[in-house]
């Protein structure tokens, strides 16, 4: 395991493999690429596998919070679906670690679907209007769905402040003419980043993940997802 990750990184790692939360085989991702290993953060269904990941984002954001530019927000917002217990789990893991800071800090999600009955519309949780947002979700690939939630969370008056995630799976964006792996494109993270002008941060990237990986799955493995990130490896 990468002796450079901080030690909760290290403990947040060693959760997700031995939580089984990394699969191999081919998955079809949301942006249609064909990947040979996949993230699931829906399985961090068990009580002690939650408080694994909550704790790994809350002490990102602390760390991010005591940086040169510091990150502060009102609301941590969970894109529908896996977003909205991390986001939720985080709040409370938030305020367990550091109650005067964070003790007030709220979550918020939106409905895939908007609901028409009872207190209707596309938004649970905090109201966003005005205030500043941090998006919380699983896992950064082409960065379609983070772009739709920002664009969810502007349209109520909410500031978006920043995005974690949990991976970055370190990967180019679209080209806009099709998604062709010999299309030189830079990196979705690093396009967010410039286009919002907002932080983008993760507790692991891939790099992260081979290197925790390497002696505990089959090499065959391995080198599938090197192949793949060489396939998908953005130009900046
Ligand atoms: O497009 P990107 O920003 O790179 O992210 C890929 C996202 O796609 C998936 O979410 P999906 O919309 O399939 O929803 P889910 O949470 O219901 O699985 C996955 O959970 C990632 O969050
Ligand atoms: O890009 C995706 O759709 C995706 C990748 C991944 O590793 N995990 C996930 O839940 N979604």
């Amino acid at each position: 395991m990468s002796t450079t990750l901080a030690p909760y990184k290290v403990e947040f790692l060693k959760a997700a493999i031995d939580g089984g939360i990394l699969k191999f085989g081919s998955f079809e991702l949301k942006s249609k690429r064909i990947s040979p290993y996949f993230f699931n953060a829906g399985n961090f269904y068990s009580a002690n596998l939650l408080r694994a990941i909550s704790t790994a984002y809350a002490k990102t954001i602390i760390e991010a919070s005591t940086s040169s530019t510091p990150l502060e927000f009102d609301i941590l917002f969970g894109p529908a679906y896996k977003g909205i217990p991390l986001a939720c789990a985080t709040v409370d893991k938030l305020a367990d670690l550091l109650p005067e800071k964070y003790g007030k800090v709220c979550y918020s999600f939106d409905r895939k679907e908007a609901k028409d009955h009872g207190e209707g519309g596309n938004i649970v949780g905090a109201p966003l209007k005005g205030k500043r947002v941090l998006i919380v979700d699983d896992v950064v690939t082409a960065g379609t769905a983070k772009r739709e939630a920002i664009d969810k969370i502007r349209k109520e008056g909410g500031i978006v402040v920043g995005i974690l995630v949990a991976l970055d799976r370190m990967e180019k964006l679209p080209a806009p003419n099709g998604d062709n792996p010999s299309t030189p494109m830079p990196s979705a993270i690093g396009e967010i980043r410039k286009e919002y002008g907002i932080p983008v941060l993760s507790i692991l990237t891939l790099n992260d993940i081979i290197g925790g990986l390497k002696g505990k799955i089959s090499e065959e493995d391995i080198r599938q997802m090197q192949e793949y990130k060489d396939k998908y490896r953005a130009s900046d």
